[in-house]
This record gives C-alpha cells, sequence and structure tokens, in this order.
C-alpha cells in the first residue's frame, strides 16, 4: 500500500483524488513536531505540506521510502530542495491554484493602505468618528512599480490598469513581447524605484532577491512612495524599511509576509500607524486552498504511479504534450546508459551525450538524465534517480556533454553515448526503429542490431573463423540458450563485436572460459 502523510492543514475537499484512491493510504496529522515528523517519516511514500512544516535535511535523512514532496501552494522556501534532490526525492508545488488570491490580496492592501481602511475601522471600534485623520490617497494616476512579474505580477498590473495606475516592472526574464502584451513599461529596479508611488514585490525569495530593497534604494525613492510585500519575507529589507517609515520617506507600507514569521509580539512594525500587516494571508481563500489541494493531490498521484507529472521544482518541467515526444526516448536511454556502464571500468570521467536526426528537435533534458540515471546506477546503486543523477555525476566530478546535430546519414533518430574513464572510452549507439522499438545499432563503430533488454554476452575479439561456434559451445556445456546473435566487423580478420541475447545468466566460470578463447579480446556478461 502507497502511505501519503499529510503534516499541514490542507483542505481535505481538495485531496478527493487521494483520498479516494484504493492503492493510497492518506495519514493526515497536521502539526506534528520536528522530533516526531522524523520518527514516522520512514514509513512514508509522499509527503504533503502548505508552510508550516519544515522539511529539513534532517528530517529527510529519515525519509527512507519517501519519492515526492508536495507542497500546497507556490513558495518551496520551507523544504530543503537541495537535500531532497540529493536523496532523489521529487519536489512539486502547486503554482497556479493561488495567484488570483494573492493578486487580489495585494490589491486589497493596496486599497487598505492608500484609504488607511484598518486604521479608520479601529478608530471607529474605539468609538470615535473622526473624519480628518483618514485622508487617503487615489490610485488613479499613480506609478506603480512592480518587481518580478511572473503569475501573481502580471494579474496585479492587469487590476492597476483597470484602477488608471501606470505599471513598470522588472524582471529579468520579461520579454519585451510580453512587456507589450501586459501593457507594462519594462525599467530596471533602481528606474522604478525612482520613479513610483507605490512599488510592489512578487518574486521568490532567493539569493537575488534578499534584500532587493534595501537602505540604498528606499535612498532613492520618492518621499511619500508606499511599499507592498505579499510575496516573502526579506526581499524588502525590514530594518531598512523601518528607518525609511521612521523618516517619513516612506508614507505608508502594507505587508502579508515577513522576515520571520510569526512576527514577534513587539515587532516594531506594529507601532506605525501608517503601516497595515496581514498574517501570510495572500493564499487565503476558500478557492485557492481548494485549487492547490486538487492540484498538489493529483501530481502527487502521478508520481507515485509513474505517470508523467509537471509541476516539479527540482526537475526540469516539461508541458505533457513534449514529455509524450520524448517518452520513447527515456526507455532507449536508460538502456544505453545501463549497457555503458557495464562496458567500462570505473571511475567514469566523462560523459557524452549526442541526439541526432528526429531527437535533436525535441527537449532533451530528460532523455539526459535518464541515460546518467542508467550509467551512474550501475556503480552507485538504487540511490540514484531521475531526480538526483546529474548531481550525482556533478559530485563525482565526471563532465557531461551534451550535444545535437541535425539530420542523420542513416537513423532517423540517433542517440549517440560516449564513456570515458582514465583507461579506455566507449561508444554505444541507439534508435528508436519505427515497428521494432528501441535498438542498439552500434557498439564502438561496429554495426549491430540488437534489443535492448534482457541479458547479454558481449565480445571483442578478432574476426577469426571457429569463434562463434568456441563460445556457442561452452554457452551450451552451461546450459545457457543462445536467444538472439549479432557480429559486426569492419574489415575480414580485423577486430569484430559480438552480442549475443541470452536466456539464463552465465556464471563467472562461463564467462572466464569465453575469456579464455584465443583471440577474444573482452567478453562482458550484461543485464539490461
Ligand atoms: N503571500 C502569500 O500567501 C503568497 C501566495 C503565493 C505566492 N507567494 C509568493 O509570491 C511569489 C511569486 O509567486 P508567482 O506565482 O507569481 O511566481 P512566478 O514564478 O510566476 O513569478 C515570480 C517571478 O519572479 C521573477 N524573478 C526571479 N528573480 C527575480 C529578480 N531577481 N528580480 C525580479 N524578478 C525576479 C521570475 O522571473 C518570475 O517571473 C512566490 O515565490 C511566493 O513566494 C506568496
Ligand atoms: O500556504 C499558504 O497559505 C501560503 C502559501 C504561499 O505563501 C505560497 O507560496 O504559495
Amino acid at each position: 500500500m502507497i502511505r501519503v502523510l499529510v503534516s499541514d492543514p490542507i483542505s481535505e475537499q481538495g485531496l478527493g483524488k487521494l483520498l479516494e484512491a484504493d492503492d493510497i493510504q492518506v495519514d493526515i496529522k497536521p502539526g506534528l513536531p520536528e522530533e516526531e515528523l522524523c520518527n514516522i517519516i520512514g514509513e512514508f511514500d509522499a509527503l504533503l505540506v502548505r508552510s508550516q512544516t519544515k522539511v529539513t535535511a534532517k528530517m529527510l535523512e529519515h525519509a527512507t521510502r519517501l519519492r515526492v514532496i508536495g507542497r500546497a501552494g507556490v513558495g518551496v522556501d520551507n523544504i530543503d530542495v537541495p537535500a531532497a534532490t540529493q536523496h532523489g526525492i521529487v519536489v512539486i508545488n502547486a503554482p497556479d491554484g493561488n495567484t488570483i488570491s494573492t493578486a487580489e490580496h495585494t490589491f486589497a492592501m493596496m486599497m487598505a493602505m492608500a484609504r488607511k481602511i484598518p486604521q479608520a475601522y479601529a478608530s471607529i471600534q474605539r468609538g470615535e468618528w473622526d473624519r480628518k485623520t483618514f485622508v487617503g490617497v487615489e490610485l488613479n494616476n499613480k506609478v506603480l512599480g512592480i518587481i518580478g512579474l511572473g503569475r501573481i505580477g502580471a494579474e496585479v498590473a492587469k487590476r492597476a490598469q483597470a484602477f488608471g495606475m501606470t505599471v513598470l516592472a522588472y524582471d529579468p526574464f520579461l520579454s519585451p513581447q510580453r512587456a507589450d502584451s501586459l501593457n507594462v513599461k519594462q525599467c530596471t529596479v533602481d528606474e522604478i524605484v525612482q520613479q513610483a508611488d507605490f512599488i510592489t514585490v512578487h518574486t521568490p525569495l532567493i539569493k537575488e532577491t534578499k534584500y532587493l530593497i534595501a537602505e540604498r534604494e528606499f535612498g532613492m525613492m520618492k518621499d511619500g512612495v508606499r511599499i507592498l510585500n505579499c510575496a516573502r519575507g526579506g526581499i524588502i529589507k525590514e530594518e531598512a524599511l523601518i528607518q525609511a517609515l521612521k523618516s517619513g520617506k516612506v508614507a505608508g507600507a502594507a505587508l502579508d509576509v515577513f522576515e520571520e514569521e510569526p512576527i514577534a509580539k513587539d515587532h516594531p512594525l506594529k507601532d506605525f500607524p501608517n503601516v497595515v500587516l496581514t498574517p501570510h494571508l495572500g493564499a487565503s481563500t476558500e478557492e485557492a486552498q481548494i485549487n492547490v489541494a486538487i492540484d498538489v493531490a493529483e501530481e502527487i498521484i502521478k508520481v507515485l504511479r509513474d505517470e508523467p507529472f509537471k509541476n516539479a521544482v527540482n526537475l526540469p518541467s516539461l508541458p505533457a504534450d513534449k514529455l509524450r515526444q520524448v517518452e520513447p526516448y527515456l526507455v532507449l536511454g536508460e538502456k544505453l546508459g545501463k549497457l555503458a556502464a557495464q562496458l567500462v571500468d570505473n571511475p567514469v570521467t566523462k560523459i557524452e551525450i549526442s541526439y541526432s536526426g528526429d531527437i535533436s528537435q525535441l527537449e532533451v533534458a530528460p532523455v539526459t538524465r535518464t541515460i546518467l540515471k542508467g550509467i551512474l546506477s550501475y556503480h552507485h546503486g538504487a540511490e540514484v534517480n531521475f531526480v538526483n543523477a546529474p548531481l550525482v555525476a556533478e559530485q563525482s566530478g565526471i563532465q557531461v556533454v551534451e550535444s545535437k546535430t541535425g539530420k542523420h546519414s542513416v537513423f532517423t533518430n540517433l542517440i549517440g553515448l560516449e564513456v570515458t574513464t582514465p583507461h579506455q572510452t566507449r561508444r554505444v549507439e541507439g534508435t528508436i526503429n519505427n515497428g521494432f522499438g528501441p535498438r542498439i545499432v552500434r557498439l564502438d563503430g561496429y554495426a549491430i542490431d540488437a534489443a535492448p533488454e534482457g541479458r547479454m554476452i558481449v565480445t571483442t575479439h578478432l574476426d577469426q573463423p571457429g569463434m562463434i561456434g568456441r563460445i556457442g559451445t561452452i554457452l551450451g556445456n552451461g546450459n545457457i540458450n543462445i536467444a538472439t546473435m549479432q557480429v559486426g566487423r569492419k574489415e575480414v580478420g580485423g577486430k569484430a563485436v559480438m552480442v549475443l541475447g541470452i536466456d539464463n545468466a552465465a556464471s563467472s566460470e562461463v564467462v572466464r572460459e569465453i575469456a579464455e578463447i584465443p583471440n577474444i579480446l573482452e567478453v562482458f556478461h550484461v543485464e539490461l
């Protein structure tokens, strides 16, 4: 039985598909302390979290069965993603489900700050009727600077234009076409901070965005600027904001997120009458919580059932149609990797992968991963998988070179794989042959045609009369049936390659006997 642990409060309505699956048992245990999570995590195949559970490297040390961590939301900063990758655990998120909620919350915060609504409400609650203190500003004709124009930033831009604002935007991945289609003016961060009346950030919190807005940027801003953060605490430096509020440079701030959450009871930001604070509520709508739970539950089921999934944050993301196009090559790639690994000694120092013909037009990153997995799992064991194979290669100091060439002179599609160790370089090539599926078509440049499956005896030898017969006799004496045979050579009497498909495993004794035949150069017992 597949077991899933839900360790944060997540909409049960959204989790429907997981809860209804016959082969999946779901344990809902929100709020467990780290110690207890460490004790039980080893029993689960999947972990589903929101933002409270901290998925630490320490916890992952105990997660011996875990295949996937699902985050019901966008930000994965509560998950140690590098540690998950190291353990070969897929991390998926639900990036779309709370976009509108967070964009609307940003807007609610902007309006609340501009019109001092929370302060006016608090005054009414105190029994006052004060119509002088709470004079606000209009959004109309103001300049809004958006830093980070992804899903949420773009929705904020649309709403701002409906309110008559001019929108400036900075995002390193913003194309001029996208900027045009969203009717925003592309600017640098410096231009934004100098020109905007309102500034809002919608980036993830990463090395490049930590303290993106700090003392220097506040110093460049217009007097009376208003600041919003509904993304992550730490993109705007709180200490610098506090100083800018004190000096009067900043006329208002609206914050949903903080450098430390929950904020301290005596947090200085609470003391400013012109600051509006909410406790990380951007995604807190009924709709968003159902949406993210549905999205993440569906994705977790796909990962657990080995079906294609799309929202992994530690894998190259590929739309489903593109993934379908490369699917046949995934099997071929892994088999070529396994074959090459069994034909070379250790340590592997370089892996060169070339894609020719049809496949060179496709997104090959997943194929490269399966090739690396095929090679590395032979030496590193089951802990190497699709998720961590590139990392294991890097950590092992293996140089990985990927290239694409156009049409191939012989094959409509071809994957070439060259594996180098300090003592040798070996090249295997494979194709997808319409009607015949994956085929190994060359070994060290010798033409062969073999299905990459089952057990094989692979030899290199000198092409001389009687070689095939002698090998056949040894295998026959060992009660090993030959299912298929392929011999490739370049010239009569020269070096040749033989690939024998065999029905049962050959003992090391049998392999040694073959190796002792005169003019046998190498013999390998291969299992694919
Ligand atoms: N308050 C909440 O409850 C809440 C809810 C959802 C999301 N969020 C936060 O909002 C963030 C944005 O969410 P999204 O769905 O729009 O994500 P997204 O990935 O669609 O957009 C993020 C954008 O930031 C841009 N970016 C990256 N580095 C940048 C940099 N150095 N400078 C400027 N832009 C940069 C990216 O190119 C991308 O376009 C999330 O990372 C999450 O932390 C908060
Ligand atoms: O789970 C939440 O409510 C916060 C979600 C939000 O910060 C996110 O990154 O998706």
